[in-house]
């Protein structure tokens, strides 16, 4: 599935942009949509889901673009898991997926098949007779990615699905949309890195509401190829003082000093070597620094 998003912008009020001039493709696999809280990743996925409008610019699926009449043709080939889904407690996994697939349409023997599937596909099937309200949040997530995949989309858009779970389920969580993209389209949108590391072909940097990268993830950390360095500080030291035109990645505080890793295009003026890019290294450079 190929998915053109052609100079798309969206403001929410008149003095500022959530998102301004927006132009990516997107193909099959994983792609990264990268951003810190406020990027403009939620906006982004909204509007491609078509339940947002945007204020300029267009969204293409296959060809066809999203505009009133096509969008209900189009939101049958998307899935979408936003942050927060409200399911309801009392009901059991099986039940809130017939409830789902009846919204979806998906009828008869086709929905019990399809909810096995789909419940099998997030491993959950074992857990299908049990409470919502019982679920961990990972159980949650999970549940979130099986009624966003119940009617089989094309296109899965999953919004910060690892927010708030423990790192096993991260990890089954992050493989699981990594199989589903095996044949399809997956945008999931993160501010960690490492959920996209692995899986992902195509990685997209928003920054307020700008697209500050797009393109594969060896070519992102090649970016910043050059501007990395390791940095050692005598004990007491304000590193803030010392090296204020610097971003930090990383402080380590050891006995015998500080150990620093930075972010800048000149060699710090203390005792440091250059060294080789890693993709959060490359991400920091690339959203001029994390918030401190
Ligand atoms: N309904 C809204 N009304 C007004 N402003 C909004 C609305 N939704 C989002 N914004 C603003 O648009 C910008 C982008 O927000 P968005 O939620 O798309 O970012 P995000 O990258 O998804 O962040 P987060 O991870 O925190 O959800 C932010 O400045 C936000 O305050």
């Amino acid at each position: 599935m190929q998915i053109q998003i052609e100079q798309i912008s969206k403001q929410y009020n008149r003095k500022s942009y959530a998102l301004q001039n927006i132009t990516l493709d997107i193909g099959q696999g994983v792609c990264g949509l990268l951003g810190r809280n406020g990027a403009g990743k939620t906006t982004l996925m909204r509007i491609l889901t078509g339940i947002l409008e945007a204020s300029s610019g267009s969204v293409s699926v296959d060809g066809m673009l999203m505009t009133p009449k096509n969008r209900t043709r189009l939101q049958s080939l998307i899935g979408y898991l936003p942050q927060e889904v409200g399911f309801y407690p009392n009901l059991t996994v099986r039940e809130t997926m017939d409830y789902i697939a009846i919204l979806h349409g998906v009828n008869g023997r086709s929905r019990r098949a399809g909810i096995r599937a789909a419940l099998e596909n997030v491993n959950l099937d074992r857990h299908a007779e049990k409470k919502v309200r019982e679920l961990s949040g990972g159980m949650r997530r999970r549940l979130g990615i099986a009624q966003a995949i119940i009617h089989e989309p094309e296109l899965l858009i999953v919004d910060e699905p690892t927010t708030g779970v423990d790192p096993e389920e991260r990890i089954s969580i992050r493989n699981l949309l990594a199989e589903y993209a095996g044949r399809r389209t997956v945008i999931l949108s993160t501010h960690i890195i490492e959920d996209i590391a692995q899986s992902s072909r195509q990685v997209a940097v928003l920054d307020r509401g700008l697209l500050k990268y797009q393109g594969d993830l060896g070519s992102m950390i090649r970016e910043a190829a050059g501007v990395v360095w390791e940095c050692r500080l005598p004990l007491g030291e304000d590193y803030r003082s010392l090296l204020p035109e610097y971003m930090l990645v990383a402080s380590h505080y050891m006995e015998d000093g500080i150990k620093l890793r930075v972010l800048g295009s000149k060699q710090p003026p203390v005792e440091s070597t250059q060294v080789p890019p890693t993709a959060e290294d490359a991400y920091i450079w690339m959203i001029g620094g994390l918030a401190q």
